[in-house]
């Protein structure tokens, strides 16, 4: 049989299968070309699985070739990678201008990563219903960056379900993962988007029942519309993947647009005489803030949010 897996605990996958829902463990070894993970299977995964002779459970017999992942390496030095979920069409950051705020170099930081990883990012300003008049026109100011640059943003009120569909039109019939620091209001938009509330710890405590490790890493829920989303609890920023810095540019789009455009043909961007991305940064074309976040990860300065 064939199903999804739309939740983890490290030792039991939930895979859904038609209407059914399935707890599998694996059998043998699932190995990820090029890295070493400290999860053979994740979310969002395409398995092939049996049913163990007379029990309810499962067993993982093989993993189908996965479009996408995207990982989170383990703060140890074990050099280890988590992979956090699979298969994606849409990577969702929700951030907020007021508290707690959001950095601009953190949202690039999470776009350079979008990018590196070829999923299209979008962006969610929350907590419109906080904003005053003069703070609307910093959040149109900061919109218009990303928005010019191609990301599509918008602006919600999870708390007052303001702009709530014009997002459930882009989420249909996609899998999104949705990021967000802590405080953003990530969790009050996810249930906003999913009127059945009662899901996510009715789950929980099923899970418990069981004996189960409830401490997951990501899950997935199928939107009523059409389409799931992966939630990401506890898990602030994606890894973001080794780039050489000669390559950084090719993820800041504004940048890889201008690139053949430097005399020289490896340009850093930094102080060459003829780059046209800092003459695009002079002339205002690139935004400056985009530009600053490009010069800290490219010195590896870490931009927390
Ligand atoms: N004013 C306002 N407050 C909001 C909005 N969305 C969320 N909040 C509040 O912001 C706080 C954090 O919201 P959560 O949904 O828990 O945020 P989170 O991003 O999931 O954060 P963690 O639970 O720490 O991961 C809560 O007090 C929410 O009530 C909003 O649109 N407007
Ligand atoms: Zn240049």
């Amino acid at each position: 049989m064939q199903g999804l897996i739309t939740k983890s605990t490290g030792s039991w996958y939930q895979v859904k299968s038609g209407d059914q829902t399935i707890d599998c463990r694996i059998k043998g070894k699932f190995r990820t070309k090029g890295i070493t993970t400290t999860n053979p299977l994740a979310v969002g995964d395409l398995v092939d699985f049996e049913m163990e002779p007379e029990q309810d459970t499962g067993v993982v017999t093989t993993l189908h070739q996965r479009k996408n992942y995207i990982i989170r390496k383990s703060i140890n030095l074990s050099k280890q990678a988590q992979i956090i979920a699979a298969n994606l069409d849409m990577a969702l950051l929700v951030v907020t201008l007021a508290s707690p705020r959001t950095s601009l170099g953190f949202i690039d930081r999470f776009l350079v990563t979008a990018e590196a990883y070829d999923i299209p990012a979008i962006i969610v300003f929350n907590k419109l219903d906080l904003f005053s008049d003069e703070g609307l026109e910093i959040l149109a100011d900061c919109r218009a960056i990303y928005e010019d640059i191609g990301y599509s943003c918008y602006e919600v009120s999870a708390l007052e379900g303001t702009h709530i569909e014009s997002l459930q039109e882009t989420l249909k019939d996609k899998v999104t993962l949705f990021s967000g620091h802590s405080g953003v209001g990530k969790s009050s938009l996810i249930n906003r988007l999913l009127p059945d509330l009662d899901l996510r710890t009715h789950m929980v405590s099923e899970w418990s029942d069981k004996g189960m490790h409830t401490t997951t890493f990501a899950e997935m829920f199928d939107l009523p519309q059409g389409g799931r989303i992966i939630d990401t609890p506890g898990i602030r920023e994606l890894g973001v993947i080794d780039i050489e810095k000669q390559e950084l540019s090719h993820f800041f789009p504004e940048m890889r647009e201008l690139m053949n455009q430097c005399r020289f043909n490896n340009c850093r961007h930094i102080n060459e005489p003829g780059c046209a991305v800092l003459a695009a940064v002079e002339e205002g074309d690139i935004a400056i803030s985009r530009y600053d976040s490009y010069l800290s990860i490219y010195n590896g300065n870490d931009t927390r949010a």
